[in-house]
């Protein structure tokens, strides 16, 4: 089977003060193979956090499902998926990146990605080289490393970001907008983290305000049109 497939995934939200609901996305489907890389493009608000969100299971969703081919369980749908067994994917298989660095306080960026290489039960010594070899290869100056991440730039703290994240060399990356606020070399770069990501068959499923930063990128673009998701022709790299 795919790595992941969608079928008929629908979310609304309750808006409990206005006693009203909004539907955020209907009818998404779509599959994902091994080591491919899909692209998500829409207006703000359009839906597309909410189905990264719903992958990562911070979201429940209300209809369909979501079938993800796991190392561990085999084909697990993520809505059903025990909580104990969602951990155990976030730890091992799945990975989340956004623009946002959300860690534990005072904590140094070299004792945080050790941290994520601790989880999995690295030994220290493994976690301790594993996580200055990341840093090193994410381009994170070695005079931050043992510095406190909020004191950092928009780019060193995504690079940190994809660090921690990648660190763990989940099976399956989720990039919600992390290139959101970045300038154009900082893009540049990541763009270059994200090829090298492809290279080494993570698979990849992206959001990306910036279509131009995705031409060449990705093979599959959907576009969210309508709360649905519409395959975007003329994007991808596959002509
Ligand atoms: N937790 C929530 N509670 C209520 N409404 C929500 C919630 N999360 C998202 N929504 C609504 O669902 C819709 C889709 O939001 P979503 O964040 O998925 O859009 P998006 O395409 O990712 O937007 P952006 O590009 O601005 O990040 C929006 O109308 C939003 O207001």
């Amino acid at each position: 089977m795919s790595m992941l497939e969608i079928i008929d995934f629908g979310k609304q939200f309750t808006i409990h003060h206005l006693g009203k609901t909004r539907q955020a996305v209907k009818e998404i489907n779509f599959n994902l193979e091994k080591g491919e890389f899909i692209g998500i493009v829409g207006k703000s608000g359009s839906g597309k956090s909410t189905i990264l969100k719903s992958i990562y299971r911070t979201y429940l969703p209300d209809t369909g499902s979501i079938l993800y081919n796991s190392d561990r369980f085999g084909t697990v749908d993520l809505f059903k998926a025990s909580e104990r067994q969602i951990l155990y994917l976030r730890k091992h298989e799945i990975g989340y990146v956004s623009q946002f660095l959300n860690v534990m306080p005072r904590t140094t960026s070299r004792q945080l990605v050790e941290q994520a290489l601790l989880e999995m039960g690295e030994p220290e010594e493994v976690a301790l080289s594993e996580a200055e070899k990341a840093l090193t290869h994410f381009e994170l100056d070695p005079k931050l490393w043992d510095n406190y991440p909020n004191t950092f730039s928009g780019g060193e703290k995504l690079r940190l970001n994809i660090a921690i994240a990648t660190v763990k060399k989940p099976r399956l990356l989720l990039l919600d907008e992390p290139t959101a606020s970045l300038d154009q070399q900082s893009k540049l770069k990541v763009r270059q983290i994200i090829e090298k990501l492809k290279v080494n068959g993570t698979t990849l499923v992206g959001i990306f305000h910036d279509i131009e930063f995705m031409e060449g990128l990705c093979d599959k673009v959907y576009d969210m049109k309508a709360r649905q998701l519409v395959r975007e022709a003329g994007v991808s790299n596959e002509g």
